[in-house]
């Protein structure tokens, strides 16, 4: 598994002001955003393209456009979807497919509660969004999802992620017949003693939404 971490002030900086305990709600969507936006540059780079002839106001030129079938992004509910727009602002013409899981937070099992994928995934490039990376256990099974439906490209985007979280997902699905990539804004210390990353940001669907009950 690729774990691409981008070195750069400007998602260093949002960060900072997203884990900040004093930023408000509206403000954390909107930083959530911006960096689902800033990270969707690097995990796009080996977006699928084909050529594409165009022709100029000068000359005639050979150009690239995305390959159908376009990508699928997945937003992981809740939480995925304070990325999304972030997301389909750089790719406009993707799929969208959505998964709801809820982590236990007795035993920290991810639970699933909504599944609205395509069918069938074989040939797809996926986009799979969730800002935090704890355990890990939530992105391990949406993978097998995607991987179970035939995806043969995917990349896991997150604002945070957790040693453990990692190490977990390069255990689960490190060994994928398709390559599987990682993009997160930063790789913090460890998990606490009930699994929120250290420092972290604390819950990011209370803090995107309000509390969950
Ligand atoms: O890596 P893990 O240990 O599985 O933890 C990470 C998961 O926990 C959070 O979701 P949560 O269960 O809080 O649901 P929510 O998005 O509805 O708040 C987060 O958005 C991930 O999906
Ligand atoms: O730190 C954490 C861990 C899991 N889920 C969150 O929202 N935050
Ligand atoms: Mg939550």
């Amino acid at each position: 598994m690729r774990v691409i971490n981008p070195d750069h002030r400007l998602i260093a900086h949002k960060l900072t002001y997203l884990r900040d305990e004093r930023t408000d709600s509206p403000t954390f969507r909107r930083l959530a955003e911006e960096l689902m936006t800033l990270l969707a540059y690097e995990a796009t780079r080996e977006v699928r393209v084909e050529p594409f002839a165009i022709r100029t106001p000068v000359a005639p030129t050979t150009g690239i456009k995305l390959s159908n079938p376009k990508p699928l992004v997945v937003p992981i509910l809740r939480a995925g979807l304070g990325m999304l727009e972030g997301m389909v602002r750089l790719l406009p013409s993707a799929e969208v497919g959505f998964l709801g899981m809820q982590r236990d937070e007795e035993t920290l099992e991810p639970v699933t509660y909504a599944n609205r994928l395509p069918e069938d995934l074989s040939g797809r490039q996926v986009y799979v969004l969730d800002p935090m990376l704890a355990t890990g256990g939530s992105m391990a099974d949406a993978i097998h999802y995607l991987l179970e439906r035939g995806a043969d490209d995917i990349t896991a985007v997150c604002l945070l992620a957790a040693p453990e979280g990692i190490a977990h997902l390069e255990e689960s699905v490190g060994t994928a017949a398709c390559p599987v990539t990682l993009v997160t804004g930063a790789i913090d210390e460890r998990l606490n003693e009930v699994g929120y990353i250290v420092p972290g940001l604390g819950d990011a669907g209370d803090r995107l939404y309000g509390l969950a009950q």
